[in-house]
């Protein structure tokens, strides 16, 4: 898919977005968009999308098949969630039975029988990613997909994202908290002052310093944890559990805890 001198403002008096940027995606990448709050992250991504339409410039190339999860999901319908993606699903003319599987694997089915405008932030947003999912898309757009999502689905996103680019697809995330700073293969595209320009990928950004830490957790929570911290791209061993106290500068009482050795990225 190719983007070329793609230049973009909302009307004619409002002032230039995006000026002459340019961009080639291939098949299977999974490309990261960063840059500062206004410079125009979701704007780009509405124009991969093809919500949106270049004032100048042009896009080609793009998969047939878009699945596009925006920043907020507009969760002022009057349908319930089950009743939503039935109908996602037959204009997309894919098998009701998708809605099954994403519903269980964003962790959703509880809410498949509730209206759209009494979700919480979360679930409506769960909602946005289910619909964007439901037909395989040869395409992925996701603008800001981990804010306000539970561990368990932030932990299975990049999952789910490596498995679309896995298939040929690509995808595009706006992703202001880093979550997929790990991904292999990753590539980073910043925006800032009108122009789309490719970064460094991470391990060449000489941010491979590790630091170890112990950490003691709640066993009921410990699962949970490794989840979000592999999910972060922390390697974490988990070193047994002990009903005792731990010994050595851990201090106070730890029955129930299980503790795990985490490397990550060296703090600045
Ligand atoms: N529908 C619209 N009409 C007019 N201007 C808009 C519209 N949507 C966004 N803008 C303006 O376009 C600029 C870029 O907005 P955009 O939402 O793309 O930025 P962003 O980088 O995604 O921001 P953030 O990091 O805060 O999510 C901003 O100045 C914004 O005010």
């Amino acid at each position: 898919m190719r983007i070329a001198s793609l230049s973009f403002r909302y009307g004619r008096h409002d002032p230039w977005i995006l000026s002459d940027a340019g961009l080639v995606l291939d098949a299977g990448d999974v490309v990261e968009v960063t840059g500062p709050n206004g410079t125009g992250k979701s704007t780009l991504l509405r124009l991969v999308a093809g919500l949106l339409r270049p004032v100048r410039g042009s896009i080609e190339e793009r998969p047939r098949v878009v699945g596009y999860a925006p920043e907020r999901f507009p969760s002022d319908q009057p349908f319930t969630v089950a009743s939503y993606l039935r109908h996602m699903a037959a204009v997309r003319r894919v098998s009701t039975e998708s809605i099954g599987r994403w519903s269980e694997r964003l962790g959703m089915d509880h809410l498949l029988g509730q209206r759209l405008p009494d979700l919480s932030k979360g679930s409506a947003h769960k909602v946005g990613l289910a619909q964007a999912l439901l037909a395989e898309p040869g395409l992925l757009v996701l603008d800001e997909p981990f804010a306000g999502l539970d561990a368990a689905t932030r932990a299975e996103l990049p999952r789910i994202i490596g498995e679309v680019g896995a298939r040929g697809g690509i995808v595009v995330v706006s992703d202001h908290q880093g979550d997929l700073r790990a991904f292999p293969g990753l590539r980073r595209c910043e925006v800032r002052d009108g122009a789309v320009r490719e970064l460094e990928p991470v391990e060449e950004a000489g941010e491979t310093a590790l630091t170890v830490l112990e950490v003691a957790v709640a066993a009921s929570r410990a699962s949970d944890l490794v989840d979000r911290l592999r999910a972060e791209g922390c390697a974490v061993n988990i070193t047994g559990h002990t009903t005792g106290h731990i010994t050595g500068h851990t201090t106070g009482h730890t029955a129930g805890r299980t503790t795990a050795r985490v490397a990550g990225e060296a703090a600045e």
